[in-house]
């Protein structure tokens, strides 16, 4: 369906940060060109107690005919929204579990809508600069068609969007693995301890049940999405989203944010569907967290959990990007500070003085959660009425615990918990006039809300965990005139954001929040203004509007960077092509890396739970049967060219009829015969004992490294140690090579994922391979050219000149990508021809440079069976004079990195199981 296009300037910035910046001045100016729009607005949606005035809310008109997305569809039909003399407005698909909305029936087909209570629910209201809409549940079971009709229609008039969840699904999503199992692991509490086996006899109900409504919420969205819509998921509820997503339209741009904490890795490997969420999760184009904490944890968790590559820009997996980053999300300050000046809520204010005239105010507003710290934050205040005895009649405590959850018995329990506490205390310090903790088991609205902040003077929030804590920023953004006291949790995410000018605790010590709250009721007017200052400044800079709008900015701006990067990667191999070119062909030459080529794929490294499955190198069962077969064609020439050495090797192909060129071709045999060398005489090798030594120091002291020793070169394998350890040693063990041992010596460092390799200076696979080439020619007697070439590996960097090296025997248009037609005579393919390759042609330079470099080589015997037999060497490049050996009619030419993106070869694969498909396809036509 056609759809808006945000991404349709014409003069687009280049660079990343160009884009960016832009984009954030085009927002301000909209905003001093327009600001009287957005604050009418925000007052019609917000400013009143009934908060969602009818066919207000997320802007626009009603949307009767939502479900089938027609209105919107031809509301948009020019691609963009525009007013008049700005930006368009990006079409944006917000998707949490929670609507702002809750829905409470009064009949069969009337439904009354009240707001949602949430940090989640306050920061989306205040996104104004898209034009949204909201999708989510209701917060009820609406069984029947009647009322689902019904809802959806007065939904539509606040441009939101149900998702319909019976009951049994609620109970095992939301309350079960939402709220029973993510949200307390989420926030460091762990796993539920109690009722263990029954816990993990539910838990794979839950979580089918989580995937389920994941899967009930990827549906409406793709009943209402258009090409161009952005679609930002929210919050753990959601981590299967992305890629239900994903998996049914691979262009769609999607965003997820974490709203709570992502904790250490170390608490998510206990999560059982752990692995399934992380990658359900990268399946997003960009992951947002509050702080960079929590960012740090997720990739952390993707690398040592599923082993993949986490780089500054977020995490890799086989070239694809999914870029992380922390957005700390903000309030609409405006908001608050525009009701302070509301007849009503100055009303209540002045009520509010009377009533605590004479006394502190000291104010906590919270979700009765378990990860608010209520009961810790009361008995801390109790502490401090217990030591400071003049302060018992002078100060009140005011606690608003909005109910939530009621269904999950943990949140049953903590509500007992804290009721028994505060009649304890209000028992122990109250009079008949007065007590020192008024507690409410309700929500304010927002007014009343306003009002309280505005008559604080120490608000105190204590969250054992919160992912960012809105009700801080709240209680900053109505201080402009009191300038009280904020005794904020260093667990908070706020505190990373007002740290400067909140007085910071750690909830679970009691006597310091005490002595904090001590602190602050007497903190001098100076400092508390200056506290303030620092905070006030960042609440009104760091708004909910900057937040959301920095988002999807770099949401846009992370599509255009993987559209960029998918330009340079190379296409995947077209298999058909390169089988039907084969069956063409009389003299083939296959040429395949063995590690990560041949073996078999090693999803995760065999890191569950650190356990190692193989060290050893194998061949992939699957490849033994086509191997051999094409090994037995007389037609056809295998290579297994690696960088393993010869035992290796031998103790894999051994039984096949192919060529086996070891440590990266500097030892050649061919199974039949011996091992043979061409390792140049004067190779100094003087470096090996002072490297060898460094390695065996590094292996010592890196858990599950090891290293191996070979005639040519050295490597450091850290493959299956932990990874950020092992990136850390590999660092240190480059700057201690560097610095000592090979300073001086010619050898070359080639750095892998996971290993640090030191080879002699020019030993690479490219180099190797003209030698070999002259050794196969020679052995075989061949007379004929080299009509097709594949040349397949997973190989570093440094080695991939062997894809190269077959190049300039090309004409340089692109490789081809569609098969081109048979030839009109088929005899003409079959019969090779000696290559007519004019000698003043570029390739042919090359090609005769080539042979010249390898006459002048000479090949040694190195302490092992056979040399190279240096009288051969004027064979290699050419069969007779002015013919070449290879005549790859321009598209002969195969080359194919295996498992990576980035590549100077002329096409992917995906992995090992592909390379199974094409040997087998191969074999067959042999
Ligand atoms: O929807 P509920 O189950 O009733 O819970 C309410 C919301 O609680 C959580 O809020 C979080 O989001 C805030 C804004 O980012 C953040 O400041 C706070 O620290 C978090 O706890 C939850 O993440 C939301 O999904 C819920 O809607
Ligand atoms: O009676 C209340 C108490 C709280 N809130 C709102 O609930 C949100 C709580 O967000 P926070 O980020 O502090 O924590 P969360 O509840 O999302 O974990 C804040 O925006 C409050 O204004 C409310 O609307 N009415």
């Amino acid at each position: 369906m056609p759809g808006n296009n945000y991404n349709c300037n014409p003069s687009t910035p280049r660079s990343r940060l160009e884009r960016l910046l832009r984009e954030r001045e085009l927002r301000r100016s909209n905003r001093v060109l327009h600001p009287t729009e957005d604050g009418n607005r925000q007052a019609e949606l917000l400013g009143n107690d009934n908060f969602l005035t009818e066919g207000e809310n997320f802007g626009l008109s009603s949307e009767e005919d939502f479900p089938e997305g027609v209105a919107a569809a031809k509301a948009f039909a020019d691609g963009c929204e525009w007013k008049e003399g700005r930006t368009p407005k990006q079409r944006l698909l917000v998707v949490a579990n929670r609507l702002p909305v809750s829905a409470v029936r009064k009949g069969e087909d009337s439904w009354q809508l009240e707001m949602s209570v949430g940090g989640l629910v306050s920061a989306l209201l205040g996104v104004k600069e898209f034009d949204a809409r909201w999708i989510g549940w209701a917060g009820v079971n609406v069984p029947d068609s009647v009322g689902q009709k019904a809802l959806t229609k007065a939904l539509a008039e606040k441009r939101c969007i149900p998702v319909f969840l019976d009951e049994e699904i609620v109970h095992q999503y939301y309350n079960g693995y939402c709220n029973n199992i993510l949200w307390p692991l989420f926030h460091y509490l762990g796993l539920p301890q109690e009722d263990r086996l029954a816990t993990t006899r539910s838990f794979q109900s839950q979580f089918d049940a989580y995937k389920k409504a994941n899967q009930m919420f990827a549906d409406v969205v793709h009943k209402h999405y258009l090409d161009g819509d952005v679609v930002w998921c929210h919050d753990y509820h959601l981590m299967f989203l992305p890629k239900c997503l994903k998996e049914h339209n691979n262009k769609m741009k999607v965003g997820w944010f974490l709203h709570t904490p992502f904790p250490s890795s170390e608490i998510h490997r206990t999560l059982p569907s752990r692995s399934e969420l992380l990658r359900s999760v990268l399946a997003a184009d960009l992951v947002g967290f509050h702080t960079y904490d929590y960012a740090r944890h997720f990739v952390s968790a993707c690398t040592r959990i599923l082993g993949l590559e986490g780089t500054p820009e977020g995490v890799e997996d086989q070239g694809k990007l999914t870029r992380v980053a922390a957005f700390p999300i903000g309030i609409d300050s405006d908001r608050f500070i525009r009701a302070l000046e509301l007849p009503q809520v100055q009303e209540h204010m002045k009520e509010l003085k009377e009533r605590f005239a004479g006394r502190k105010v000291m104010l906590g507003v919270d979700r009765l959660d378990m990860i608010k710290g209520i009961p810790q934050k009361i008995l801390a205040f109790e502490k401090f009425l217990e030591e400071n005895l003049n302060w018992r009649d002078k100060v009140v405590l005011l606690q608003i615990a909005v109910p939530t959850r009621t269904d999950v018995p943990e949140y049953q329990k903590l509500t007992s918990q804290v009721h028994e506490i505060v009649g304890r205390i209000n028992g122990r310090f109250g009079t008949l006039t007065a007590v020192p903790i008024h507690h409410l088991d309700r929500s304010l609205d927002f007014h009343a809300l306003c009002a309280l902040y505005a008559v604080t003077d120490v608000a105190l929030v204590t969250s054992l965990r919160d992912g960012m804590n809105l009700v801080s920023y709240e209680f900053v953004a109505c201080q402009a005139s009191k300038k009280g006291v904020l005794i904020l949790s260093e667990f908070a995410g706020a505190a990373q954001s007002l740290g400067a000018g909140a007085i910071l605790v750690n909830p679970w010590n009691v006597t310091e929040v005490a002595a904090s709250i001590g602190y602050a009721l007497n903190m001098p007017a100076d400092e508390r203004e200056k506290r303030h200052h620092h905070n006030f400044m960042h609440v009104t800079t760091h708004t909910s509007q900057e937040w959301a709008a920095t988002f999807v900015s770099e949401l846009n701006d992370t599509i255009v960077e993987a559209q960029l990067r998918t330009r340079q990667v190379p296409p995947l191999l077209p298999i058909q092509v390169a089988v039907d070119r084969y069956l063409q062909s009389s003299n083939r030459l296959l040429i395949l890396g063995f590690n990560a080529t041949l073996t078999e794929p090693k999803d995760t490294l065999g890191r569950r739970g650190g356990q190692i499955r193989e060290m050893e190198l194998k061949l992939h069962p699957d490849l033994k049967e086509p191997l051999k077969k094409l090994c037995d064609d007389s037609k056809t020439t295998i290579v297994v060219l690696s960088g393993s050495d010869r035992s290796v090797l031998d103790d894999n192909f051994g039984d096949y009829n192919m060529w086996l060129a070891a440590e990266n071709g500097m030892f050649l045999r061919l199974t039949m015969g011996e091992w043979m060398t061409t390792m140049p005489e004067n190779l100094n090798m003087d470096w090996v004992d002072s490297v060898k030594h460094v390695f065996e120091y590094f292996t010592e002291r890196t858990p599950r490294s090891h290293f191996e020793l070979r005639e040519t070169s050295l490597v450091w394998n850290y493959k299956y140690a932990d990874i950020e350890f092992g990136r850390l040693q590999a660092r240190d063990l480059l700057q201690h090579l560097w610095t000592g041992p090979i300073s001086n010596a010619s050898v070359d460092v080639v750095q892998g994922g996971r290993s640090v390799e030191v080879r002699a200076v020019g030993v690479t696979k490219g180099a190797a391979i003209d030698r070999i080439l002259g050794e196969i020619v020679h052995n075989k007697g061949m007379k004929a050219p080299i009509d097709y070439v594949l040349c397949i590996g997973h190989f570093l960097p440094k080695d991939e000149d062997v894809y190269t090296f077959f190049e300039p025997e090309l004409p340089s248009e692109a490789p081809p990508t569609v098969p081109r037609p048979m030839a009109a005579n088929p005899a003409m393919t079959s019969v090779p021809r000696i290559s007519t390759t004019k000698s003043g042609s570029r390739a042919a330079r090359l090609k005769k440079q080539r042979s010249l470099s390898t006459l002048e080589k000479r090949a040694t015997v190195h302490g092992i069976g056979n040399a190279w037999r240096p009288t051969l060497m004027r064979d290699k490049m050419s069969l007779h004079e002015g013919s070449s050996v290879l005549d790859l009619k321009g598209d002969n030419y195969f080359s194919c990195a295996v498992g990576r993106k980035r590549s100077s070869a002329r096409y992917l694969l995906g992995s090992s199981d592909d390379i199974v498909t094409l040997l087998k396809e191969l074999a067959e036509g042999s």
